[in-house]
């Protein structure tokens, strides 16, 4: 395939090589690490850096991809004096891969253990001490803090990096911190202010009583809470957008970047980017030097289709040719196997890293010389007529274009083969439609009551939502029973759970069976498919199947994995680490991702313990399963669809024309009526997670729905 001229990135700025490899002993490894810090761009204004942070309680960080902010800044804050009083910098990542990875990284440079001075902590993985300083976390999990710490008081600076990405939690975290920010300073103000009233009236508050004592006491609690030091960080970012949001916050560039990074576009437009990039991957390793290659795919089904197609072409070249090793990275991927991009690949092999977008922002894969980026992305999409979520497969914007060629030159100079011509480059947006303007506000409205935002058409978004998506998403609320007819939360306490998209659907519906459907559904997927045993996947995960559905599939699958836990428990032999090892063991051997089932047990039984808090009797269906399925169906009866006569099936709320994905259990048994969770547009529209059921129920189930319309339950 032929590529056009190179285009050299603009302020390019070249610094000596600072390539650190295995093989070297403790100390030449911390000299090495030292002598690359110090080759960072950043490096040289780490001073002015903490006297901006001093001087601004709110400050923008623009700098160029590999420059140093991640790693560095936070340990310039660290040396600044910013962690006095055992307060803690926080660090935001969009992604878990980064947050980790980057941890990892910064423990090393500051030659101290993970969960000392540095840590991360992640869903279900706290990897912090009472002595971490520095602590990189998503996004979603500060936003879970604040529930619990409205003041985030622990932290004194809080870095939301890679805000271009503007996920929903970045969102809905900016205009939070905005208000903490201004919420925390007001407190100090206050409490000087206080402080001042204090000596000269004491005597008169003594007279006034204990009572008045207290209650001015508590008023100046704000005392505990210094200003909070917000950095918002990231490569390519409307750094005015961000500052206007900011009242005029200062923003800084960090100039100059590591080491460049050539990027080249194709000459002709390209009929099929998958087909593309497995010549380029080929091109490149015929003909390119040494280096690993990074692919950007849009999921899972791609990655499996193109690295099957790898392993097909390399057989049909000369023995000596095909020192070639893939390796896939996604986000339902357990976390193990996502950890193996990071291994060097053997000894005169070239490795080609398959990724979602997981590997876009902040991670250093050692090795990638190469980049190779279609220019596609699955993003989320939102209707809000319809109020129907999908994900669909669109063209990234300029900025990820930038991070993702930013994952090369990391460790030297680096190329970037994009394919689409630079005419369309030029075309692309500038940024990323931020998150919140696309998807259904359910969450972020749960999530903004439980952090007592009543007002959530008023709040001081970046970007407001349209107000149609917002009242769609609380008229969906209401009807769920999630919120009252005066639009409060229906149980203040439930948001706190773990962050499952649907969990309080269940509100009224408390049954054994419906609890462990909530876990099992709140994390990535329960199996596991790899491609080259596609056949064997499909026979374990039959095992588990059930006629009625994938819900009932994953009960099973629950049900089964618990009754392991107990058997090898109670086998007296068995130490705690055997019993893990057993049970990992039996998760490879029935495709189940060991990881998602962990955090699936885990959730359950703390929405259990949550439930049971609050003294609520939890029924079993035991073996009635017609009992759960009518449950399933008054909880989603606003995502149910009848079948048609030519086999694809009609959503009930919208008419859209769906069709049942090849992954579930119901794929080809086309039952009459069913409920689905999920709705994922490709070329066609699917819908995924789905429980058979009566069409009848739904008029009786959900009559605030279904009478109110005039439906035509006619069965074909
Ligand atoms: N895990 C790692 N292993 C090896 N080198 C690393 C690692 N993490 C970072 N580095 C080195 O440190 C440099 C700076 O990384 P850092 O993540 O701080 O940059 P950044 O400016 O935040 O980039 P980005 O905007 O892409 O996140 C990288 O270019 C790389 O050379």
């Amino acid at each position: 395939m032929a590529f056009g001229r190179k285009r050299n990135f603009n302020e390019i700025h070249h610094v000596p090589n600072g390539n650190i490899s295995n093989g070297y002993g403790r100390d030449d490894m911390r000299k090495k690490i030292l002598q690359h810090r110090k080759s960072l761009p950043i490096a040289s204004v780490e001073r002015r850096l903490v006297e901006e942070v001093q001087n601004n309680d709110m400050l923008i960080i623009v700098g160029e991809t590999g420059s140093g902010k991640t790693t560095q800044l936070p340990q310039f804050l660290l040396n600044g004096g910013f962690c006095r009083n055992g307060k803690l910098i926080g660090i935001t990542q969009p992604r878990r891969v980064a947050a980790v990875t980057v941890a990892k990284r910064v423990a090393e440079e500051c030659g101290c253990e993970l969960g000392q001075k540095v840590g991360y902590s992640i869903r279900f993985d706290d990897v912090t001490s009472s002595f971490t300083r520095i602590k990189y976390m998503t996004d979603g999990l500060l936003l879970r803090e604040a529930l619990l710490d409205p003041y985030l008081s622990k932290y004194s600076v809080i870095i939301v990096d890679e805000a271009h990405e503007r996920t929903i939690h970045t969102d809905v975290l900016l205009g939070l911190l905005k208000n903490i920010q201004n919420a925390r300073s007001r407190s100090v103000k206050e409490s000087k202010l206080e402080n001042l009233m204090l000596n000269s009236e004491m005597a008169l508050e003594k007279e006034k009583g204990i009572q008045q004592s207290l209650s001015f006491l508590s008023r100046c609690e704000g005392v505990k809470y210094p200003p909070l030091k917000l950095i918002i960080m990231s490569a390519s970012l409307d750094a005015r957008g961000f500052s206007e949001y900011f009242g005029s916050a200062r923003a800084v560039h960090v100039q100059g970047r590591q080491f460049p990074v050539d990027a080249f576009y194709t000459e002709q437009p390209q009929q099929d980017y998958l087909d593309a990039a497995i010549v380029t991957i080929f091109q490149i390793h015929l003909q390119e030097g040494p280096g690993d290659i990074l692919v950007f795919l849009t999921g899972q089904e791609e990655i499996e289709s193109v690295e099957g197609l790898v392993k097909q072409w390399l057989l049909q070249l000369p023995e000596a040719r095909r020192k070639l090793v893939t390796v896939p990275i996604f986000s339902s991927l357990p976390s193990e196997q996502q950890m193996k991009v990071f291994t060097p690949a053997p000894s005169g092999f070239r490795k080609v890293i398959l990724a979602t977008n997981i590997a876009e922002t902040s991670v250093t894969i050692p090795g990638i010389h190469y980049v190779v980026d279609p220019g596609m992305v699955k993003a989320r999409s939102f209707n809000s007529v319809t109020g129907i979520e999908s994900l669909v497969i669109v063209p990234t914007s300029k900025a990820q274009a930038l991070q993702r060629s930013g994952r090369a030159g990391r460790e030297g100079p680096g190329n970037c083969f994009r394919l689409y011509m630079e005419s369309e480059f030029e075309k692309l947006a500038d940024s990323t439609v931020p998150e919140i303007k696309r998807c259904n506000l359910s969450n972020v409205i749960l999530q903004l009551k439980a952090l007592g935002v009543d007002d959530v058409i008023g709040f001081d978004f970046m970007e407001r939502p349209s107000r149609m998506a917002i009242v769609k998403s609380l008229e969906e609320l209401f009807l769920l029973g999630a919120l009252t007819d005066e639009y409060k939360l229906s149980d203040p306490e439930g948001i706190k759970w773990p962050s499952c998209p649907w969990n309080l659907y269940i509100l009224k519906l408390f049954s054994l069976q419906m609890l462990i459907a909530v876990a099992m559904l709140s994390v990535e997927s329960i199996f596991f498919t790899p491609r080259e045993k596609a056949d064997q996947a499909k026979r374990a995960m039959e095992c588990f199947s059930s006629l009625d559905g994938d819900h009932l599939t994953l009960i099973n699958v629950y049900r089964a994995s618990c009754e392991f836990l107990q058997k090898s428990n109670m086998e007296s032999t068995s130490s705690k680490l055997k019993s893990k090892k057993k049970m990992r063991k039996w998760c490879k051997q029935n495709f189940i991702n060991s990881r998602s089932l962990k955090h699936a047990l885990d959730i359950h039984s703390q929405i259990r313990r949550h439930v049971e808090q609050m003294g609520l009797h939890i029924a079993s269906c035991g073996d009635d399963m017609l009992q759960f399925r009518r449950c399933l169906a008054a909880s989603f009866f606003l995502r149910s669809a009848l079948k048609q006569p030519n086999g694809t099936y009609r959503a009930l709320s919208n008419g859209q024309v769906v069709q049942i994905h090849p992954s579930s259990v119901l794929h080809g048994k086309n039952p009459e009526c069913i409920i689905f969770n999920e709705l994922v547009r490709t070329n066609k529209s699917f819908i995924r997670n789905i429980t058979r059921i009566d069409p009848l129920w739904l008029p009786e189930l959900a009559p605030q729905y279904y009478a109110a319309q005039s439906y035509d339950f006619e069965l074909y």
